[in-house]
């Protein structure tokens, strides 16, 4: 017999990360009880170890660069960034890695807060365990949302583990620039990290397993990106599949091949993994370690019960799809507790199908890239009618005013039935803010004869839109 105390509340979400915190408020706002269950930092990745502390090292140095690019401008900037003063932003952004700010959210939004490690222990039922060992067993009179996240992959390599390797965690938080960084991936992290920490003084050697850096993005992405990090002297090298790792005294010393590679620390940023290895997965009978299966409505298939948004499900590793999921899965959550219907329908109000194919990113890289919806080749793949057009974004007038030789591609692809967008990719300096306008064409499928009449402001980078509409129009 357990001696844990009880409680009950309607909803109960495991992991307080971006995606948590977002179930519980909208659950709250529709009247229903919530408790949140953290084990470490009330916010989790995104504010402490991913998005906010990435940015920030990376920002910096793209203001720095802003400035350079404008003649006029760039004889202003007589000295060099400070690593120094980077990081100490970094840290304001993270709070030193207190979480104080976001407990006080938690409180002012009517939540409850439970600190300690949750398990699910059967239907409806989460037991948390504190760091004292002191148990509680939740019961959820509705739901149990799961959102714990996700964890970096460690690849098979013999002797990886024993050398101390970073994950993003220690590459977002790190106090000083290691004199060589070796990266192994060139994904979103990798090639995030590797601009930042070049850029704040170490020498980065990239290893990418494949011929491409971003590897799911158009191909012209990776390779501005690459073109660039080379640019800036990281040293970037494709085909590398490394097998073993050992230290030599303090250097780390990587083995591919006849190749050896050696660095002050190696960060691994090959993917991530579904936090779900020790959640108690197996007595519900899902299979610990795996992605949550997952409905649109972010339903467990099998368990009307649960529910598994954010990074937990491995639908889109991205915290505004994470909150996105989470909206969408507490207005099932309320719909469901009213007895009214949430079926899940494309666009519905409790159905995440932007996740599908209209799904927003930026890579904070210098170029940076910004896309939404279908590459080409997923278009290809999904047996989409298609044409891709293609334009120098340096070619607008917005462009060139914002810096001097500006570089840059804008990549829309186009169904060639429908005459609506399927995707767009931008890549060029400070094309992030592009990015929303694009979304908007693709989830509300905004056919490409009402676009005409979206008019960019002159002299603004948007007049990009309109080059490539007179390239769809003159069939390129
Ligand atoms: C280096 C890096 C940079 C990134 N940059 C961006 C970016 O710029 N933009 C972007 O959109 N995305 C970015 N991402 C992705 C983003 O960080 C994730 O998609 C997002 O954090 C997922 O949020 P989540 O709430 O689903 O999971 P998490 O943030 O991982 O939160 C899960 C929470 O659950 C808690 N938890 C886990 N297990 C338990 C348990 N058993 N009991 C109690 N609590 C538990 C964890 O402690 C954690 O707080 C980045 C990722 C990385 C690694
Ligand atoms: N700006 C952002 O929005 C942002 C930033 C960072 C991370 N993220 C999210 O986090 C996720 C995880 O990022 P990530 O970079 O770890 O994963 P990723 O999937 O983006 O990239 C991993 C890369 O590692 C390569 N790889 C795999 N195994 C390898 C091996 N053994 N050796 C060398 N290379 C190998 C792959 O080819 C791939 O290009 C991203 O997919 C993204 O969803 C988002």
């Amino acid at each position: 017999m357990s001696s844990a105390a009880e409680q009950t509340y309607d909803v109960v979400v495991l992991g307080a990360g971006s995606t948590g915190e977002n179930v519980a408020d909208v659950v709250v706002k529709g009247g229903l009880s919530a408790v949140l269950v953290e084990s470490e930092l009330v916010g989790g990745e995104c504010s402490y170890w991913a998005c906010m502390p990435s940015k920030a090292l990376l920002r910096g140095t793209e203001a720095l660069a802003e400035a350079r690019a404008v003649d006029g401008a760039k004889q202003a900037v007589t000295g060099e960034q400070d690593v120094a003063a980077t990081l100490a932003r970094r840290d304001s952004f993270t709070h030193d890695w207190d979480d104080s700010s976001q407990v006080d959210w938690v409180e002012g939004a009517g939540i409850d807060l439970l600190r300690g490690t949750g398990r699910l222990a059967g239907e409806r039922t989460v037991v948390v365990t504190d760091a004292d060992g002191k148990e509680v067993r939740l019961t959820a009179r509705v739901a149990v949302a799961v959102c714990t996240g996700s964890v970096g992959k460690l690849p098979p390599v013999d002797g990886l583990a024993d050398v101390a390797p970073w994950g993003p965690r220690e590459a977002t938080s790190a106090k000083e620039a290691p004199g060589r960084l070796l990266i192994l991936g060139g994904g979103y992290v990798g090639c995030e990290m590797a601009t930042a920490w070049q850029a704040l003084g170490s020498q980065v050697t990239l290893l990418q397993r494949g011929d491409s850096l971003l590897p799911r993005s158009e191909p012209q992405a990776g390779e501005a990106v690459a073109d660039a990090l080379r640019d800036a002297g990281v040293d970037v090298r494709f085909g590398v599949d490394v097998t073993a790792a050992r230290r030599e005294g303090t250097e780390v010393v990587l083995t591919a091949g006849d190749e050896e590679y050696r660095g002050d620390e190696v960060l691994v940023a090959i993917g991530r993994a579904a936090r779900t290895t020790d959640i108690g997965l197996d007595t519900v009978g899902l299979e610990p370690g795996e992605y949550l299966p997952v409905d649109d409505t972010l339903r467990v298939e099998g368990l009307p019960w649960l529910y598994g948004v954010g990074d937990v499900n491995g639908r889109q590793l991205l915290t505004h799809m994470g909150k996105y999921q989470a909206r969408q899965a507490a207005a099932a959550i309320v719909a469901r507790a009213r007895g009214e219907q949430a079926d899940g329908g494309p666009w519905s109000p409790a159905a995440a199908t932007a996740d599908h194919s209209a799904t927003p990113s930026v890579v904070f890289t210098a170029p940076q890239v910004a896309s939404v919806g279908r590459t080409a080749a997923e278009a290809r793949e999904a047996g989409l009618p298609h044409r891709v057009v293609e334009y120098p974004i340096g070619g607008v007038a917005g462009a060139s005013l914002f810096a001097d030789g500006y570089t840059g591609t804008a990549i829309a692809v186009v169904d060639t039935e429908r005459e609506v967008l399927l995707g767009v990719t931008f890549v060029g300096p400070g094309v992030a803010e592009l990015l929303h306008a694009a979304t908007i064409a693709v989830v509300g499928e905004v056919p490409i004869s009402r676009l005409w009449h979206a008019v960019p402001a002159y002299p603004t980078i948007s007049e990009i839109w309109l080059r490539l509409l007179e390239t769809w129009r003159d069939g390129d």
